[in-house]
């Protein structure tokens, strides 16, 4: 499913080939934020991941992340709360200069071996705007009601 609107930025993919046959990454519905994520994994050698351990899981897929946009790779909820799968370092960030395949870098947390076939969807994918800004040193903080307060300090 893809309901995006015309004025939508456009995201070239190039498929690589153990990414051969795969479905491309799609919206799962009109208003998903997220599109998933499959694993290229090979056909006939599905990837277990031992709880505890992490596994780095190809996509077959280089994107071009449109100019002013990154891409978030994030945990799939139901993969989570099902089985303790998670992505270790969500959100992932993807950079508009990448150009190498987005991989997916799982672990699980649960007590169970998790098996990971080819074209399983295994996380999400968002584009959002970033802002690269201007970056100088000041010698002090402007004051503000809030001060050092964190961590906290508001109450519960
Ligand atoms: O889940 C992820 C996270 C990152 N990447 C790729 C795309 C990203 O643009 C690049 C670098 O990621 P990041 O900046 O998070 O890693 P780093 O440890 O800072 O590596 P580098 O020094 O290459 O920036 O690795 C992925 O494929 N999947
Ligand atoms: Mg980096």
């Amino acid at each position: 499913m893809n309901m995006h609107a015309p004025s939508s930025p456009k995201l070239n993919l190039i498929r690589l080939p153990h990414g051969d046959g795969l479905d491309l990454p799609s919206y799962e519905t009109a208003g998903a934020a997220g599109m998933d994520l499959r694993a290229a994994v090979g056909e006939g050698s599905p990837l277990a991941i031992a709880p505890g351990r992490r596994a780095l899981v190809p996509t077959g897929f280089i994107f071009e992340i449109p100019d002013g946009f990154e891409a978030q790779v994030r945990p799939r909820s139901g993969l989570a709360f099902k089985h303790g799968i998670t992505c270790l370092n969500t959100p992932g960030t993807i950079d508009s200069d990448y150009r190498g395949e987005v991989k997916v870098l799982l672990i699980n947390l649960g007590d169970e071996d998790f098996v990971i076939t080819r074209g399983m969807r295994i996380a999400q994918m968002v584009i959002a705007p970033v802002t690269q800004v201007r970056i100088e040193e000041i010698a002090e903080a402007t004051e503000t009601a809030r001060g050092s307060g964190g961590f906290g300090s508001t109450g519960v």
